[in-house]
């Protein structure tokens, strides 16, 4: 049986490999970036107005009188202050006219107008007019070829709109792998039947979906009952479809626990089978020869929920935050297995504390519902005292 730190290697040394796809760049956002974005001009591209109200320059113009020359719109091709003691009318987003270098908004001047005459007058005191103000000046955020957005990084609607002001209107993306959940067990049924007394109804699936839902990764879920012909058959075809594969169930000691057996069968390699952990130590873990990748979980929630967190998580997310707790009460305990706990985590002078949930094991979700996360507590030790510091892996607010 391999350890907890052996076993995270291997499922991360051992992840999918995904492809770079082009997709149209609304499709992009919550997708991982597969190329570096470059400003194609400088940001902004012009001198930009930056108010409505009037431009002209700041060191040729009468602070007491400034004869209005013309309009200058958004949009509008640049027009040059012929006569550089007169101002413009300029509107924000418009390219500032040729000639100009100061905007005063049109709330800080009064407009007059004598028959074909239109001059302006500072309402406010000319020493709060500085040169070059209101002008969002060319190139002043980013420059021509800088890189606005580096590749790896995950899209959110602010990256959408800069490769919209880029002309970027297909975006290369990581492919997301097309992931199948995968539950087994003649026990259960249906959430929407109602269960005979030796029946349950199916959570795991569920769980899993509704966990790689919350990162934006979707799925596609099937049942298989304990029977080998099925499950050799119906895997066959799943694998045959689907990238990842994420079964729950049927990995222990059990006369119909076939799942290892069948995925052996396939001529899948196992690369673990058991790992030193409560819960979730029937854990299986293989590939096929083309680089598919296979969880095959234990079916107990709480042993399918710690699994997912702490292996299967790591691969799909672009980056995990390496957290950590202190506990607030005493667990002993004496098997040589790393041991991940239910906590509900809080905050007492600044720390983050974590309360154990240890409920009745592995088969106690509901008791999950209480909780934030699992605390890990290390093979090496067998009392953790109230006060010392662990491993976190938090499985609210993904
Ligand atoms: N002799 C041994 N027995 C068991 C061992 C062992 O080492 N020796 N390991 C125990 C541990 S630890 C776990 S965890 C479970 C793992 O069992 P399997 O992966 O074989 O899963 P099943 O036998 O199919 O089911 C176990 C349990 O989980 C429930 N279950 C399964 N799927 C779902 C689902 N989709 N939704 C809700 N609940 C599910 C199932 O009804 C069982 O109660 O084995 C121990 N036994
Ligand atoms: O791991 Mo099992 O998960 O202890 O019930
Ligand atoms: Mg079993």
């Amino acid at each position: 049986m391999i350890s907890v730190e052996e076993a995270l290697k291997i499922v991360l040394s051992n992840q999918y490999e995904t492809t770079v796809s082009e997709v149209p760049l609304l499709s992009s956002v919550g997708r991982i970036l597969a190329e570096n974005i470059l400003a194609d001009r400088d940001f902004p591209p012009f001198n930009r107005v930056a108010m409505d109200g009037l431009a002209f320059c700041f060191e040729k113009i009468d602070f007491q009188k400034i004869t209005i020359k013309n309009i200058q719109f958004a949009g509008e091709a640049q027009k040059i202050l012929q006569d550089v003691s007169k101002g413009i009318e300029v509107m924000t987003g418009a390219i500032l006219p040729f000639g100009c270098d100061t905007v005063v908004r049109y709330e800080d001047i009064n407009i007059q107008q004598e028959g074909e005459v239109k001059w302006a007058s500072f309402s406010i005191p000319n020493e709060e007019i500085k040169k070059g103000q209101n002008v969002h000046l060319q190139g002043s955020d980013r420059k021509a070829e800088d890189v606005l957005l580096e590749k790896g990084i995950k899209i959110s609607p602010a990256e959408i709109a800069v490769m919209a002001s880029v002309g970027k209107s297909k975006v290369q993306v990581l492919s997301t792998p097309k992931i199948a959940i995968i539950s087994t067990g003649d026990e259960l049924v249906e959430i929407d039947k109602t269960p005979l007394a030796y029946q349950i109804r199916t959570s795991n699936a569920y769980m899993l979906a509704a966990a790689l839902q919350q990162i934006g990764v979707e799925t596609s879920t099937f049942h298989l009952i304990d029977e080998e012909k099925v499950l050799y058959q119906k895997l066959k075809e799943i694998i045959a479809t689907y990238d990842i594969l994420l079964l729950s169930g049927g990995v222990s000691a059990g006369k119909k626990d076939f799942v290892p057996a069948i995925l052996a069968d396939l001529g899948l390699e196992k690369l673990f089978h058991k790992v030193a952990q409560k819960p979730g130590k029937p854990m299986w873990f293989g590939r096929t020869p083309t680089g598919k990748i296979i969880f095959a979980l234990p079916g107990n929630p709480v042993s399918t929920f710690l699994c997912f967190c702490k292996y299967v998580l790591p691969t799909l997310k672009s980056e995990i935050k390496h957290e950590e707790v202190i506990l607030d009460k005493d667990i002993i305990f004496k098997p040589d297995l790393t041991y991940f706990v239910p906590v509900k985590t809080y905050f007492e002078a600044g720390k983050m504390m974590a309360k154990p949930f240890l409920g009745s094991g592995s088969a106690d979700f509901a008791n999950l519902t209480d909780c934030d996360g699992f605390v890990e507590l290390p093979t090496q030790k067998q009392v953790f005292t109230a006060g010392e510091v662990f491993g976190f892996i938090r499985f609210r607010g993904l």
